[in-house]
């Protein structure tokens, strides 16, 4: 269990500095003959070298030992971690939800707690998304991991959790995200007071996530840039028995190595992980009436190649005042073209009076109808329209314009409700040709 308290450096993708000794940096160069301290010089790439300059990311590290000093990969037994496409694809147009994931009863590192729930676009193709669960009780200590395949949003639920990278440590708690960019090599522990941890990842296999355009809303709102916090550099010398694990191509691999990995003594560069506590989004919302449309909680979005169509939007619906006049102001009945995994952090929703529970999550595919359920529908066209506020609540949403694939495990886990269609089944015509 980690306890200090940790140092960041607050940005949205800035041009950062950092070095944990003095002048480890070079100045005004990034491959000196001879780096000091006998550091190596190592870049590494987030976008093509040509990408253009606004989306163009990379950071050169300084490290005790190269990352090529590794020895062969070798194929790890399968996991339950599936990746896009599927051997058996498996789209399914049911409205799905699933109750928490039960923290492991046996000792379970953040790795082997991984269950993906569903998948979609296709990974090769650097397109589409991975969504899993966690669930683990137990420090990665001698392994470290790194995702080839995408980006990896950390949406904690239960539990603190230390991230150890190699650019620095962060730590995550309930209401905040943490992310990893693709190639990232990292270790996952228990935060402080957190004997298990629980949470939803999302592997993004697309463009970085990046922070929405404003539009008419102007230049500040919404996820606001200087609320993102990326490390400090931080470094351990240490030799031993350690392996580094790798997920490259939906498979895992495993390398052996003699030291930590985490021997970074100082960085420069636009590409680090992050975090972000969902308390700091200015939300935007009605002040006349109607329900707006949830784009205008979208924290994080990944574009695709259409666009205002994303490859993934990070949704979130946080607390906030509900004051529209003469309207039904829970989410609306919808069919969609966007396909939409949803969990909750903390609290209730206001779409769901029950059901839908903290670590649960539910899927709605394209086109897929839903909304309200039958006891909100009821209370919600009888409710006092006086201002209330939504307070204890913070449900999110992982937003798609390619349809999710759920896998076979998360279709047959004990924790999927079957008969989650039925929370509409008492919604009843009250339609009556003489009342206008
Ligand atoms: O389905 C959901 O609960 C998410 C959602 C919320 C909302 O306020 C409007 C549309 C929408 O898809
Ligand atoms: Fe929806």
């Amino acid at each position: 269990m980690s306890t200090e308290t940790l140092d960041y450096q607050s940005g949205f993708r800035n041009h950062f500095a950092t070095e944990a000794l003095p002048d480890a940096l070079p100045k005004g160069q990034n491959s000196p003959q001879r780096c000091a301290y006998g550091l190596y010089a190592e870049q590494y790439t987030g976008s093509a070298f040509t990408a253009p300059r606004h989306q163009n990311l990379r950071s050169w590290l300084y490290r005790i030992r190269p990352s090529v000093v590794q020895s062969a990969y070798q194929p790890l037994k399968e996991k339950a971690v599936a990746t896009a496409p599927l051997a058996k694809p498996a789209a399914d147009p049911n409205q799905m939800r699933w109750d928490p994931l039960p923290v492991p009863a046996e000792p379970t590192d953040f790795i082997d707690g991984l269950l993906t729930i569903a998948v979609n676009g296709d990974a090769g193709a650097q397109s589409g998304v991975g969504v899993h669960v966690y669930a683990f009780n137990r420090d990665m200590t001698e392994r470290f991991f790194y995702n080839a395949d995408g980006e990896l949003l950390i949406v904690p639920q239960l539990g603190t959790l230390r991230l150890r990278t190699e650019l620095g440590e962060l730590d995550i708690a309930n209401g905040e995200i943490g992310v990893i960019p693709r190639g990232i090599k990292f270790q996952v522990r228990l935060g402080e007071g957190a004997d298990a941890a629980r949470g939803y990842i999302c592997e993004n296999y697309g463009n970085p996530l990046e922070l929405p355009g404003l539009g008419p809303i102007g230049a500040n709102g919404l996820a606001n840039p200087r609320d993102f916090l990326s490390p400090v550099a931080s470094y351990e010398d240490l030799e031993g028995d350690y392996s580094l694990v790798a997920k490259f191509s939906g498979r895992f691999w495993e390398t052996k190595l003699s030291h930590s990995p985490l021997d970074v003594v100082a960085w420069h560069g636009n590409v680090a992980p992050y975090k972000y506590n969902l308390a700091n989004f200015n939300t935007i919302n009605t002040v006349s009436f109607d329900h707006p449309d949830p784009s205008i909680f979208t924290v994080l979005t990944s574009a695709s190649d259409t666009p205002g169509t994303a490859n993934l939007d990070f949704v979130i619906f946080p607390p906030r005042w509900m004051v529209a006049e003469s309207t039904f102001r829970p989410p609306y009945f919808h069919r969609n073209l966007m396909s939409e995994f949803m969990g909750l952090i903390h609290g209730e929703y206001d779409a769901k009076a029950e059901g839908f529970l903290p670590g649960g999550a539910s899927l709605h595919n394209c086109m897929s109808p839903h909304g309200p359920d039958a006891d909100t529908f009821e209370k919600a066209t009888h409710a006092d329209l006086t201002p209330q506020h939504q307070s204890d609540t913070m449900a999110f949403m992982f937003e798609s314009r390619y349809v999710y694939h759920p896998t076979e495990a998360a279709l047959n886990a004990d924790i999927r409700q079957r008969d989650y269609v039925d929370v509409w089944s008492t919604l009843r015509s009250h339609f009556d040709p003489t009342k206008p």
